[in-house]
């Protein structure tokens, strides 16, 4: 799959961990996210991610931020982005499973590599359920 990924100065190393594997299990992956520890103002790292979201060149997106709210709200405001914040794999898993997200929101200053990574992962492995949720997703963008 075709994934973009995003992040301020408080996720280079989880978005680093995040691609190796994103890499090792053949996906393709555009870094928009700042490789530095740098300040730097979490909008203009996730933006594009969902641009590439919103125009379907990218399959899915992944934004990390301190909190995660911040670059989720900045994503958000893209047509047809749906981005979940997600702190534990269970939200993760009903991230997709009912509410059909398509990018992830990590708060990388409130969760560990390997839980951010496992998240990806599921996030990635787990279908949308459609039915009753269907309807309730299409009704978000009205
Ligand atoms: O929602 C915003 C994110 O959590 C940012 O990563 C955070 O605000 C950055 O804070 P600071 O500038 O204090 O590193």
């Amino acid at each position: 799959m075709k994934i973009s990924i995003g992040n301020d100065h408080a996720g280079p190393e989880y978005k680093k961990a995040i691609v190796e594997m994103l890499k090792a299990k053949g996906h393709e992956v555009t870094n928009y996210g700042t490789d530095s520890a740098d300040s730097v103002d979490y909008p203009d790292f996730g933006r594009p991610v969902a641009i590439d979201v919103s125009e379907g060149k990218a399959d899915f997106g992944i934004v990390i931020c301190g909190s995660g709210n911040g670059i989720s709200m900045t994503v958000n405001k893209q047509s047809k982005v749906r981005a979940a914040l997600c702190w534990i794999k269970e939200i993760a898993v009903l991230a997709r499973q009912h509410n059909d997200a398509n990018i992830i929101s990590i708060p990388a200053r409130y969760t560990s590599i390997p839980q951010a990574v496992e998240m990806v992962e599921t996030f990635l492995d787990t279908e949308f359920e459609g039915g009753r949720h269907q309807t309730r997703v299409d009704k978000i963008s009205c």
